[in-house]
Protein backbone atom coordinates (compact mmCIF):
# COMPACT_ATOMS: atom_id res chain seq x y z
CA UNK A 1 0.00 0.00 0.00
CA UNK A 2 0.95 3.68 -0.41
CA UNK A 3 -0.01 6.67 1.48
CA UNK A 4 -3.24 7.00 -0.46
CA UNK A 5 -3.54 4.02 -2.63
CA UNK A 6 -4.88 0.74 -1.07
CA UNK A 7 -2.90 -1.61 -3.64
CA UNK A 8 -0.33 -4.45 -3.19
CA UNK A 9 2.84 -4.00 -5.00
CA UNK A 10 1.94 -5.48 -8.76
CA UNK A 11 -1.97 -4.93 -8.56
CA UNK A 12 -1.89 -1.55 -10.93
CA UNK A 13 -1.23 -2.15 -14.65
CA UNK A 14 2.03 0.05 -15.90
CA UNK A 15 -1.16 2.03 -18.10
CA UNK A 16 -3.73 3.89 -16.03
CA UNK A 17 -6.46 6.03 -16.98
CA UNK A 18 -7.08 8.81 -14.39
CA UNK A 19 -10.52 10.75 -14.41
CA UNK A 20 -11.29 13.53 -11.77
CA UNK A 21 -14.28 11.52 -10.91
CA UNK A 22 -14.33 8.24 -8.49
CA UNK A 23 -17.23 7.45 -10.01
CA UNK A 24 -16.43 7.91 -13.69
CA UNK A 25 -13.31 5.57 -12.85
CA UNK A 26 -16.14 2.84 -11.76
CA UNK A 27 -18.12 3.33 -14.76
CA UNK A 28 -15.29 3.33 -17.15
CA UNK A 29 -13.75 0.02 -15.34
CA UNK A 30 -17.26 -1.88 -15.61
CA UNK A 31 -17.81 -0.62 -19.10
CA UNK A 32 -14.86 -1.05 -21.10
CA UNK A 33 -13.06 -3.57 -19.28
CA UNK A 34 -12.97 -7.42 -18.59
CA UNK A 35 -11.88 -9.09 -15.84
CA UNK A 36 -12.22 -6.24 -13.42
CA UNK A 37 -11.22 -5.88 -9.87
CA UNK A 38 -11.33 -3.06 -7.16
CA UNK A 39 -7.86 -2.39 -5.75
CA UNK A 40 -8.55 0.85 -3.62
CA UNK A 41 -11.18 2.19 -1.51
CA UNK A 42 -9.10 4.91 0.10
CA UNK A 43 -11.00 8.12 0.88
CA UNK A 44 -13.62 6.63 -1.61
CA UNK A 45 -10.98 7.29 -4.21
CA UNK A 46 -11.44 4.12 -6.36
CA UNK A 47 -9.27 2.12 -8.52
CA UNK A 48 -9.58 -0.83 -10.85
CA UNK A 49 -7.42 -2.75 -12.67
CA UNK A 50 -9.06 -5.11 -15.49
CA UNK A 51 -8.03 -5.75 -19.33
CA UNK A 52 -8.85 -4.18 -22.61
CA UNK A 53 -8.13 -6.03 -25.83
CA UNK A 54 -6.58 -8.23 -23.34
CA UNK A 55 -4.39 -5.80 -22.49
CA UNK A 56 -3.64 -5.02 -18.64
CA UNK A 57 -4.91 -1.48 -17.71
CA UNK A 58 -5.55 0.50 -14.35
CA UNK A 59 -8.57 3.33 -14.05
CA UNK A 60 -8.08 5.11 -10.90
CA UNK A 61 -9.35 8.48 -9.80
CA UNK A 62 -7.38 11.49 -8.99
CA UNK A 63 -10.06 13.76 -6.94
CA UNK A 64 -11.00 17.63 -8.49
CA UNK A 65 -7.41 20.38 -8.57
CA UNK A 66 -2.99 19.85 -8.72
CA UNK A 67 -2.69 19.39 -5.19
CA UNK A 68 -5.49 16.18 -5.20
CA UNK A 69 -4.12 14.91 -8.61
CA UNK A 70 -0.58 15.06 -7.85
CA UNK A 71 -0.60 12.90 -4.71
CA UNK A 72 -1.89 10.02 -6.87
CA UNK A 73 0.32 10.55 -9.63
CA UNK A 74 3.38 10.80 -7.23
CA UNK A 75 2.04 7.31 -5.62
CA UNK A 76 1.42 5.89 -9.09
CA UNK A 77 4.60 6.71 -10.80
CA UNK A 78 6.98 5.83 -7.19
CA UNK A 79 5.02 3.63 -5.46
CA UNK A 80 3.52 1.43 -8.35
CA UNK A 81 5.90 1.98 -10.95
CA UNK A 82 3.31 3.06 -13.53
CA UNK A 83 4.60 4.30 -16.78
CA UNK A 84 1.56 5.73 -18.98
CA UNK A 85 -1.13 8.00 -17.47
CA UNK A 86 -3.75 9.03 -19.28
CA UNK A 87 -6.08 11.80 -17.79
CA UNK A 88 -9.85 11.54 -18.93
CA UNK A 89 -11.74 14.60 -17.82
CA UNK A 90 -14.37 16.59 -17.77
CA UNK A 91 -13.48 20.76 -19.04
CA UNK A 92 -15.24 23.97 -20.04
CA UNK A 93 -15.10 25.33 -23.82
CA UNK A 94 -13.76 29.09 -23.46
CA UNK A 95 -14.19 29.73 -27.57
CA UNK A 96 -17.17 29.49 -30.02
CA UNK A 97 -14.51 27.03 -32.37
CA UNK A 98 -15.54 23.98 -29.27
CA UNK A 99 -18.65 22.97 -28.44
CA UNK A 100 -20.27 21.00 -25.67
CA UNK A 101 -19.70 16.78 -25.99
CA UNK A 102 -16.64 18.06 -27.92
CA UNK A 103 -13.52 16.13 -27.38
CA UNK A 104 -10.48 18.09 -26.68
CA UNK A 105 -6.74 16.64 -26.59
CA UNK A 106 -4.52 18.72 -24.89
CA UNK A 107 -0.70 18.94 -26.79
CA UNK A 108 -0.12 21.64 -23.59
CA UNK A 109 -1.61 22.84 -20.57
CA UNK A 110 -0.81 26.37 -19.26
CA UNK A 111 -1.63 27.20 -15.61
CA UNK A 112 -2.48 29.73 -12.72
CA UNK A 113 -1.03 27.35 -9.95
CA UNK A 114 2.18 28.13 -8.36
CA UNK A 115 3.27 24.70 -7.68
CA UNK A 116 5.42 24.58 -11.28
CA UNK A 117 6.63 28.42 -10.14
CA UNK A 118 7.65 27.11 -6.74
CA UNK A 119 9.60 23.83 -8.52
CA UNK A 120 11.18 26.10 -11.14
CA UNK A 121 11.84 29.48 -8.79
CA UNK A 122 9.31 31.59 -10.77
CA UNK A 123 10.52 30.59 -14.77
CA UNK A 124 8.00 29.33 -16.90
CA UNK A 125 7.92 25.96 -17.25
CA UNK A 126 6.07 24.22 -20.86
CA UNK A 127 4.26 21.30 -19.98
CA UNK A 128 3.20 19.39 -22.89
CA UNK A 129 1.53 15.96 -23.62
CA UNK A 130 3.76 12.68 -24.26
CA UNK A 131 3.97 13.02 -28.67
CA UNK A 132 3.45 8.95 -28.79
CA UNK A 133 0.21 9.48 -26.65
CA UNK A 134 -0.61 12.32 -28.41
CA UNK A 135 -0.07 10.74 -32.22
CA UNK A 136 -1.74 8.03 -31.45
CA UNK A 137 -5.33 9.82 -29.50
CA UNK A 138 -5.42 12.20 -33.07
CA UNK A 139 -5.25 8.73 -35.22
CA UNK A 140 -7.75 7.13 -33.12
CA UNK A 141 -9.95 10.27 -33.06
CA UNK A 142 -9.80 10.41 -36.98
CA UNK A 143 -10.81 6.94 -37.33
CA UNK A 144 -13.51 7.26 -35.41
CA UNK A 145 -16.74 7.25 -38.16
CA UNK A 146 -19.80 9.44 -37.03
CA UNK A 147 -17.50 10.36 -33.84
CA UNK A 148 -18.14 14.08 -31.78
CA UNK A 149 -15.88 17.09 -33.12
CA UNK A 150 -12.65 16.99 -31.37
CA UNK A 151 -9.70 19.32 -31.17
CA UNK A 152 -6.33 19.22 -30.25
CA UNK A 153 -4.87 22.49 -28.25
CA UNK A 154 -3.68 24.18 -25.48
CA UNK A 155 -5.46 23.95 -22.37
CA UNK A 156 -5.71 25.92 -19.00
CA UNK A 157 -5.43 24.02 -15.54
CA UNK A 158 -7.15 26.51 -13.14
CA UNK A 159 -6.45 26.03 -9.56
CA UNK A 160 -10.40 27.63 -8.76
CA UNK A 161 -13.22 26.40 -10.84
CA UNK A 162 -14.97 29.72 -9.58
CA UNK A 163 -12.25 31.96 -10.44
CA UNK A 164 -11.63 35.29 -8.75
CA UNK A 165 -10.61 36.96 -11.94
CA UNK A 166 -12.22 35.23 -14.77
CA UNK A 167 -11.76 38.04 -17.39
CA UNK A 168 -8.56 36.42 -16.95
CA UNK A 169 -9.45 33.46 -19.07
CA UNK A 170 -10.32 35.94 -21.96
CA UNK A 171 -6.68 36.68 -22.12
CA UNK A 172 -5.60 33.32 -22.50
CA UNK A 173 -8.12 32.58 -25.29
CA UNK A 174 -6.59 35.24 -27.37
CA UNK A 175 -3.80 33.21 -27.28
CA UNK A 176 -4.88 29.56 -28.16
CA UNK A 177 -6.14 27.99 -25.00
CA UNK A 178 -9.71 26.16 -25.90
CA UNK A 179 -10.86 24.93 -23.17
CA UNK A 180 -10.37 24.87 -18.60
CA UNK A 181 -9.59 22.10 -16.17
CA UNK A 182 -8.05 21.20 -13.28
CA UNK A 183 -5.21 18.65 -13.61
CA UNK A 184 -3.32 18.68 -17.00
CA UNK A 185 -0.42 20.92 -16.70
CA UNK A 186 0.70 19.26 -13.07
CA UNK A 187 0.22 15.57 -14.70
CA UNK A 188 2.72 16.89 -17.87
CA UNK A 189 5.12 18.63 -15.26
CA UNK A 190 4.97 15.06 -12.95
CA UNK A 191 5.37 12.89 -16.10
CA UNK A 192 8.85 14.55 -17.33
CA UNK A 193 9.75 15.14 -13.74
CA UNK A 194 9.93 11.01 -13.59
CA UNK A 195 10.43 10.15 -17.04
CA UNK A 196 6.93 8.69 -17.98
CA UNK A 197 4.34 9.18 -20.44
CA UNK A 198 1.22 11.27 -19.89
CA UNK A 199 -1.70 13.04 -21.90
CA UNK A 200 -4.71 14.82 -20.97
CA UNK A 201 -7.90 13.58 -22.67
CA UNK A 202 -11.75 16.08 -21.83
CA UNK A 203 -14.83 15.83 -22.92
CA UNK A 204 -16.54 19.29 -23.23
CA UNK A 205 -19.03 19.08 -20.43
CA UNK A 206 -20.17 23.17 -20.17
CA UNK A 207 -19.43 25.93 -22.40
CA UNK A 208 -18.29 29.06 -20.65
CA UNK A 209 -19.05 31.46 -23.20
CA UNK A 210 -22.64 30.01 -24.19
CA UNK A 211 -23.22 28.60 -20.42
CA UNK A 212 -24.47 25.49 -22.05
CA UNK A 213 -23.73 22.98 -19.18
CA UNK A 214 -24.47 18.45 -19.20
CA UNK A 215 -25.88 16.95 -15.94
CA UNK A 216 -23.47 15.57 -13.08
CA UNK A 217 -24.67 11.92 -14.21
CA UNK A 218 -23.91 12.53 -17.96
CA UNK A 219 -20.69 13.74 -16.91
CA UNK A 220 -20.12 10.55 -14.69
CA UNK A 221 -21.33 7.70 -17.24
CA UNK A 222 -21.79 9.52 -20.77
CA UNK A 223 -18.20 10.25 -21.76
CA UNK A 224 -17.26 7.65 -23.24
CA UNK A 225 -15.69 8.64 -26.39
CA UNK A 226 -12.73 9.99 -24.96
CA UNK A 227 -12.33 7.10 -22.98
CA UNK A 228 -12.05 4.73 -26.07
CA UNK A 229 -9.77 6.99 -27.76
CA UNK A 230 -7.28 6.73 -24.67
CA UNK A 231 -7.22 2.77 -24.05
CA UNK A 232 -7.05 2.73 -28.14
CA UNK A 233 -3.94 5.59 -28.10
CA UNK A 234 -2.27 4.29 -24.81
CA UNK A 235 -2.38 0.21 -25.66
CA UNK A 236 -3.66 -0.50 -29.23
O1 LIG B 1 -14.29 15.72 -14.47
P1 LIG B 1 -12.90 15.82 -13.90
O2 LIG B 1 -11.99 14.79 -14.48
O3 LIG B 1 -12.89 15.84 -12.39
O4 LIG B 1 -12.29 17.24 -14.39
C1 LIG B 1 -12.87 18.51 -14.21
O5 LIG B 1 -13.99 18.51 -13.34
C2 LIG B 1 -13.63 19.02 -12.04
C3 LIG B 1 -14.41 20.27 -11.77
O6 LIG B 1 -15.77 20.05 -11.84
C4 LIG B 1 -12.12 19.26 -12.10
O7 LIG B 1 -11.43 18.14 -11.60
C5 LIG B 1 -11.90 19.49 -13.57
O8 LIG B 1 -10.59 19.29 -14.04
O1 LIG C 1 -12.50 22.70 -14.42
C1 LIG C 1 -13.53 22.79 -15.09
C2 LIG C 1 -14.18 21.65 -15.60
C3 LIG C 1 -15.32 21.80 -16.33
N1 LIG C 1 -15.80 23.04 -16.53
C4 LIG C 1 -15.19 24.13 -16.05
O2 LIG C 1 -15.66 25.24 -16.24
N2 LIG C 1 -14.07 23.99 -15.33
Amino acid sequence: MSTHIGAQPGEIAPTVLLPGDPLRAKWIAETFLDDVRCYSEVRGMYGFTGSWKGHPVSVQGSGMGQPSMSIYVNELFTDYDVQSIVRVGSCGAVTDRVGVRDVVIASGACTDSSMNRIAFHGIDYAPVADFGLLRGAVEAAEAREGGSPFHVGLIFSSDSFYPARPELLGEMVKYGVLAVEMEASALYTLAAKHGRRALAICTVSDHIVTGEETSSQEREQTFGEMVEIALTAALA
